[in-house]
């Protein structure tokens, strides 16, 4: 008889527009896992840091404020929530001076060891499992993740996918979007502490031709697959 699934750890990483908010929601929902968006966490302390004067051109000056904002992230995958210092904080951090920040305050390494803490006390407490995703995830923040994946799509595809959020945008919005995206992830890959990365035992999903919900499949199979493994390998050593 084949072991009872068990509780897993799953870490979605990758770049902008790739498509991890979207899969990792929907892949927590259809397996009754909880769900975190780390992205979210870093929008929040930048845009907490905007509202607090902080000059986010300044690393001196945000690491010195790095541990005064209260996050408080939800873990629904149906109702994702963070808020700040109790204030809802769910649009406001999607706003265009937040993105256009965000990449330089999460460069700041304690702002990074602030949020690596909140976001490994999150997963702890997840004991049904969880989906986790970002951009350092399987390498830094959760190396010892049941399940790695790595998703990733051609720079026109991202773009053209959040220019479909952004309606009535002309052929120059559509280049203005792809050159902000390469810049982010350009900054998220090259900064110094724990940057945008592959982890070598992430398995790497190519979205490009991929709709959401093949994308969707094919990460459920995954997760289905590392559970499975994993109650094997419990059932052994209780033996
Ligand atoms: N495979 C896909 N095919 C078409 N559209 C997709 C696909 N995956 C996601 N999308 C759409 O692309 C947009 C961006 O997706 P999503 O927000 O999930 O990406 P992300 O990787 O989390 O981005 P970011 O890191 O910037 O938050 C959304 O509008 C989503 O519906
Ligand atoms: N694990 C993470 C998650 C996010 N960031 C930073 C870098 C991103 O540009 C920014 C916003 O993320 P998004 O909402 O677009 O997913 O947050 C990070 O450094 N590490």
């Amino acid at each position: 008889m084949s072991a009872t699934p068990a509780a897993v750890i799953v870490a979605i990483d990758g770049p902008s527009g790739t498509g991890k908010s979207s899969t990792s929601k929907a892949v927590a929902a259809q397996l009754g896992l909880r769900y975190l968006d780390t992205g979210a966490q870093y929008r929040a302390i930048t845009w907490w840091m905007l509202n607090n004067g902080v000059d986010v051109s300044d690393p001196e000056r945000i690491a010195a404020q790095a541990d005064r904002p209260v996050i408080v992230s939800g873990t629904d995958p149906q109702a994702p929530a963070i808020s700040v210092d109790g204030a809802d904080a769910a649009g406001p951090i999607r706003t265009q001076e937040v993105t256009s920040a965000v990449s330089a305050v999460s460069a700041v390494p304690q702002v990074r060891a602030r949020i690596t803490e909140l976001q490994r006390s999150i997963a702890a407490e997840a004991r049904g499992g969880i989906v986790v995703e970002g951009r350092d995830i399987g390498t830094t923040v959760l190396p010892d993740a049941d399940l790695k994946v790595f998703l990733t799509a051609s720079p026109e595809a991202r773009a053209a996918r959040r220019s479909g959020e952004l309606k009535g945008k002309d052929a120059t919005g559509l280049a203005a979007t792809q050159q902000a995206l390469t810049e982010r992830d350009k900054a998220d890959s090259s900064r110094k502490t724990s940057p945008l990365k592959k982890a070598d035992d992430a398995v790497e999903v190519d979205t490009t031709e991929l709709t959401l919900e093949q994308v969707v499949e094919c990460v459920v199979t995954l997760v289905e697959k590392a559970s499975a493994e994993k109650a094997g390998r419990m059932e052994k050593a209780a033996r």
